[in-house]
């Protein structure tokens, strides 16, 4: 990303106040952070991260992904994800849709598989632009192995609140096996002209375990539990975005949330910006049953037992991680999106009765 000014994020929009969990203090094993991290993790599943040494090869990435979507179009699209449901490889604006209606989304990306990166110079699922392919192991690699333990590590805290056998989460995300772990980098250009409220990515839950988000414009919005109201993230500097994916609430009926959230249009002065964003993606290995993990823990049995997740919603019925992204992904695109049904199976956890325990 070109190192520019850009207009701070204004200081008169409503914006939602995530705890800052400290990483350093999590990985010194200190018991009150976790009860903060735990405290995110079952109310919002959204927090920010202090503490991860990420920047540095969070600010390489940036620069990758910028000489990556600056390449002609006709480029890009030799390596687009298609319609068959994976998610890894190039996104133009607009071959996904936000809605039931079928309007069409705004952000392109490039999604790099974490399997590709650690097994470079082989292939694991596909290749990549140049540009990709120049900074494997000098950028990406570093960054998707950072990235990887901070997600271990974070894993493993609610292992032991959940009353799980150490490693059972962990274990769930084996790196011999395929996963659709992955490095995403995002671009949308501004479109000021276009209502505050209408999405550039609709809203959606994602589809793994953990997400780590880096911003440095505001258009990240997270719709608050129990309400109606859409709020912006603000992007602070230095502070990783962290919110858990669909694998959470499935694992634990819910004790663990996977909260909607959705872009839009920066706010105010930053709206006719480029919007930058990063991300990693931690998912299960393909094969993973998405399903409670009652055997393994007596506080999920409880839970599940008192309230089982998404009992009459089909998109919950027995599937693997594999399954789970596949669907998504295959019905996020617009090709294949032709009525209600169709993006009822685009979608994630964001529906389902669920425990508040
Ligand atoms: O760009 C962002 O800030 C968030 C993107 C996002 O939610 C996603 O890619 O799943
Ligand atoms: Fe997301």
């Amino acid at each position: 990303m070109p190192a520019t000014y850009l207009p701070p994020f204004p200081d008169d929009v409503p914006t939602v106040p995530l705890l800052v969990i400290d990483y350093a203090l999590i990985k010194a094993g200190n018991v009150q952070e976790s009860d903060r991290l735990w405290q995110a993790a079952t109310e919002l599943g959204f927090w920010y991260l202090k503490n991860h040494d990420v920047d540095q090869e969070a600010e390489e990435m940036f620069d990758m992904g910028a000489s990556t979507l600056d390449l002609p179009m006709s480029e890009k699209m030799e390596y687009e994800q298609g319609d068959s449901g994976s998610s890894f490889g190039y996104k133009h604006a607009g071959a996904w849709t936000i809605d039931e209606k079928g309007t069409l989304d705004a952000v392109e990306f490039l999604n790099i598989a974490k399997d590709d990166v650690l097994a470079w110079p082989q292939h694991v699922h596909r290749t990549y632009p140049r540009t990709v392919n120049d900074r494997m192991q000098s950028t990406i690699k570093p960054y998707v192995r950072k990235a990887l333990d901070i997600s271990f590590a974070i894993l493993a805290v609610f292992e032991k609140r959940l009353g799980l056998p150490r490693g059972a989460i962990i274990e769930r995300h084996a790196m011999g096996e395929a996963s659709g772990s992955e490095a995403r980098c995002i671009r949308s250009l501004p479109r000021p002209e276009i209502p505050a409220d209408r999405s550039s990515l609709g809203a959606h839950t994602d589809f793994g375990t953990l997400t780590m988000i880096h911003n440095r414009l505001g258009g990240l919005q997270v719709l608050l539990p129990a309400s109606s109201t859409w709020q912006y993230v603000k992007p602070i500097p230095g502070l990783v975005i962290c919110n858990l994916g669909d694998a959470m609430p499935l694992w634990t009926g819910g004790i663990l949330k996977s909260n909607l959230h959705r872009v839009v249009n920066p706010p105010k002065s930053q709206s006719t910006e480029v919007r930058w964003s990063l991300g990693f993606f931690t998912r299960p290995a393909n094969n993973i049953l998405l399903a409670p993990l009652v055997e393994e823990s007596e506080i999920i049995a409880e839970v599940v037992a008192r309230t089982p997740l998404g009992k009459d919603n089909p998109n919950f019925a027995p599937q693997t991680a594999g399954e789970w992204s596949a669907r998504r992904v295959k019905y996020m695109r617009r090709k294949n999106q032709k009525g209600p049904q169709t993006w009822l199976a685009s979608r994630g956890t964001e529906h389902a009765e669920g425990s508040t325990a």
